[in-house]
C-alpha cells in the first residue's frame, strides 16, 4: 500500500478532520473545570513547593498534561459538541488516563470492542463519527474507516505524525526502521504501519544484541524467534540490517533512545567505514519536547532530599512508567498510582511495579515530618494530582491527632 498517497488523499476528503470545530472557547471552560486544580496552581506559583503540618510537598518542575494531550482531549470534546446526536466511536483510549476515558464513555463515545485480541469494527456504520486517539491509528484502520464512509476526527499528536514522516523517509530510501518502543503500544503499532521494513526494540539490551548480530552474525532462527512480534513480515536479518534508520515511540526514556542511536551509528561506522555511513545509517531526532521536559524534571527532583516520591499516571501510560523508572534507578522509594483510590485509609497503598504487577504496601507514609516528591505523566489531569496531595495531607493530619 502506498501509505503516503493514502494519507494525502484522506487529508483531502471532506469526511476527514484534524482540527477542532470552532468550539474551543466553550470547551476550554469545561476542560478547566473538569481537569485543572487551584491547589496545583498555588503550588506552582509557590516555587513548586507547599508545606502543611508535617508534610512538605515538592512538585517536579514539569509534569502533567502535555500539549498533545490537551489538544487531543479538547478536539474530542469539540467533536461531541459539534455532532451532539451522531453515533460516535473511538478506536482506542483517547490517552492513557482512566478518568479521562471514563468521561469519553459518559459522553457516549463508544470504544471499539475487542474480541480475542482483534478489534471488531463491524459495529461501525457509514455516517458514524470515529475519533482517532492522540497516539494515532494504523493506516489499515484509517483505510477501513474511510472505506466505511465514516466521519474521521483525527486527534493524533503532531509529534507522533512527525515520527510517521520519519519512517516514511526511511522507506523511501530503502532503510529499515529501527523503532525504539513497545511493540504492543498503540503508537508503535501505528508508526510501524507506515514503515516499510521495521524492527521494534524495547531497550538498549535488545539493541546491543542486534548490533552484535550486524557485526558478528549469529543464529538467524534465534533472531527471528526473539523478535517474532516486533518485525515486519518477511524480515531477513541478513539483508534487512544493511541500511537502517532510527525512530522511536515518542515517550520512551530519552537517554536510552539517544544511546541506541549512537550504538547503531558506531556499529554501522565500524562495519562500513565513516565514508559509507550515510549510505547505511539515518537518524532524526524524534523525541518530543514534553517527554524530554518531564524526564529532565524527574532527573532533577530525584536529586532532592525526599522521603519518597509518588508518580501519578495510568498504569498503561508508557511515559509515566519511564518517570517511575528514573526514581527506581536513583534508588528512591517510589509509588506509581493512577488515582487517589489507590491510597487506602489505613496507611496502605496499592501501586504498580515496573514489571506491571500491582503491590500493596503498608505504612507507606513515614511518621513525623516528611518530604514527598510528586510528579505525574503527560496524560494525568492536575485534578487527579490534587486529590492525591489532599489525601496525603489528610492522612498525616489524622496521624497527628491519634
Ligand atoms: C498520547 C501520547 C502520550 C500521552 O501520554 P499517555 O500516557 O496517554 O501515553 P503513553 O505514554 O504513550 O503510553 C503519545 O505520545
Ligand atoms: S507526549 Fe509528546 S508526542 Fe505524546 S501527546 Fe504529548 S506532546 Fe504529543
Amino acid at each position: 500500500m502506498d501509505t503516503k498517497a493514502f494519507k494525502r488523499s484522506l487529508q483531502h476528503s471532506e469526511n476527514y478532520h484534524r482540527k477542532g470545530f470552532g468550539h474551543q472557547v466553550e470547551v476550554a471552560t469545561q476542560l478547566e473545570s473538569e481537569y485543572q486544580s487551584d491547589l496545583i496552581q498555588q503550588i506552582r506559583d509557590n516555587n513548586y513547593s507547599l508545606v502543611r503540618g508535617d508534610v512538605t510537598i515538592k512538585l517536579a518542575q514539569a509534569f502533567g498534561f502535555c500539549w498533545g494531550v490537551e489538544r487531543a482531549v479538547s478536539i474530542a470534546y469539540e467533536t461531541r459538541k459539534h455532532f451532539p446526536t451522531e453515533r460516535m466511536w473511538i478506536t482506542n483510549e483517547i490517552i492513557h488516563n482512566p478518568s479521562v476515558n471514563q468521561r469519553m464513555r459518559e459522553m457516549e463515545v463508544g470504544f471499539i470492542p475487542v474480541e480475542a485480541g482483534q478489534k471488531d469494527f463491524s459495529v461501525v456504520e457509514a455516517g458514524d463519527v470515529v475519533i482517532l486517539p492522540a497516539f494515532g491509528a494504523s493506516v489499515q484502520e484509517m483505510q477501513l474507516l474511510h472505506d466505511k464512509k465514516c466521519t474521521i476526527v483525527d486527534t493524533t499528536c503532531p509529534w507522533v505524525s512527525k515520527v510517521w514522516n520519519t519512517v516514511e523517509k526511511h522507506k523511501k530510501g530503502d532503510y529499515t526502521s529501527i523503532i525504539h518502543g513497545k511493540y504492543k503500544h498503540e503508537e508503535t503499532i501505528a508508526t510501524s504501519s507506515f514503515a516499510g521494513k521495521y524492527l521494534i526494540l524495547l531497550n538498549l539490551q535488545e539493541a546491543e544484541y542486534v548490533a552484535d548480530y550486524i557485526l558478528n552474525g549469529g543464529s538467524r532462527d534465534e533472531f527471528l524467534a526473539k523478535f517474532s512480534k516486533a518485525i515486519s513480515a518477511g524480515f531477513d536479518p541478513e539483508k534487512d540490517l544493511e541500511r537502517i534508520g532510527i525512530a522511536n515511540q515518542t515517550t520512551m526514556l530519552k537517554g536510552e533512545t539517544e544511546k541506541i542511536g549512537k550504538l547503531f551509528e558506531h556499529t554501522m561506522m565500524k562495519k562500513y567505514g565513516p565514508h559509507q555511513l550515510n549510505e547505511h545509517f539515518q537518524s532524526f531526532n524524534t523525541i518530543c519536547d514534553a517527554t524530554q521536559e518531564r524526564q529532565d524534571a524527574m532527573l532533577e527532583i530525584v536529586e532532592q532530599e525526599l522521603d519518597l516520591i509518588v508518580v501519578i499516571g495510568g498504569f498503561n501510560s508508557s511515559n509515566t512508567t519511564q518517570l517511575q523508572q528514573i526514581a527506581i534507578q536513583r534508588g528512591l522509594t517510589s509509588y506509581h498510582i493512577d488515582s487517589v483510590e489507590r491510597i487506602k485509609s489505613e496507611n496502605c497503598i496499592e501501586h504498580r511495579q515496573l514489571n506491571g504487577e500491582l503491590k500493596i504496601t503498608d505504612n507507606w507514609l513515614p511518621e513525623g515530618k516528611i518530604v514527598v516528591g510528586i510528579t505525574s505523566g503527560a496524560s494525568t489531569p492536575d485534578k487527579v494530582v490534587e486529590d492525591v496531595i489532599e489525601k496525603i495531607f489528610q492522612m498525616k493530619t489524622t496521624e497527628a491527632l491519634v
